[in-house]
């Protein structure tokens, strides 16, 4: 949460001229509330459940850039979905700077009434291997603008292809 993956996911839609999908407003677009009344209504469960299924259907569009919820990576399943389906970006940032942009946040049901410091440095540590294992690149996010970010995540992105060609050229 706060590592810009709505932020930059619908710049670099922009720029690679695809279309662009954020799962949590594909949710409060078919269910009509905020994912804060989901929470309170169906809990974290009930979230996921519809999470899940926003992840299975996005990922399964070809040409198209999808920002994920910070959770998604929780379920066994989805990570296989993103693995297997597309290339994924890891948007990494350090706590602190997490802390900095979920500052004024009314809107992360897990970021509310909590020492909220605790609770990202508690998630970023469960969650940091799953990001790492899903990775097909990983793009530090820090005080760069966001074009900047763009623009490594686009860099990297090219590498990937690039490296992939050499391998089929090699493999045949
Ligand atoms: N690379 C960045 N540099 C500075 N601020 C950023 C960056 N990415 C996002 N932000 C700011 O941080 C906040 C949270 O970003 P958001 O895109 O909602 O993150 P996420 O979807 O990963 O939770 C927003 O106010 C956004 O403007
Ligand atoms: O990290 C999480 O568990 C969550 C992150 C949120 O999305 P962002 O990562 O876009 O804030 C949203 O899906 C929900 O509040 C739960
Ligand atoms: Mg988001």
């Amino acid at each position: 949460m706060g590592a810009g993956k709505s932020t930059i996911g619908r710049q670099l839609a922009k720029a690679l001229h695809r279309k662009f999908y954020d799962s949590d407003k594909v949710i409060e677009k078919r269910t009509g509330v905020s994912i804060s009344w989901i929470f309170e209504m169906e809990g974290e469960s009930g979230f996921r459940d519809r999470e899940s299924k926003a992840i299975d259907e996005l990922t399964d569009l070809k040409k198209v850039v999808v920002a994920t919820g910070g959770g998604a990576v929780l379920s066994e399943q989805n990570r296989q979905w993103l693995k297997t389906r597309g290339q994924v970006i890891y948007l990494s940032a350090s706590a602190e700077q997490l802390y900095r942009r979920t500052a004024r946040d009314k809107k992360r049901p897990l970021l509310q009434n909590t020492d909220r410091r605790k609770q990202i440095e508690n998630l970023l540590s469960i969650r940091d291997p799953l990001y790492r294992d899903v990775a097909d690149i990983i793009v530090k996010t820090g005080e760069q603008s966001v074009q900047h970010t763009v623009n490594e995540v686009i860099r990297k992105l090219k590498e990937l292809d690039k490296k992939s060609e050499t391998h089929e050229n090699a493999t045949g």
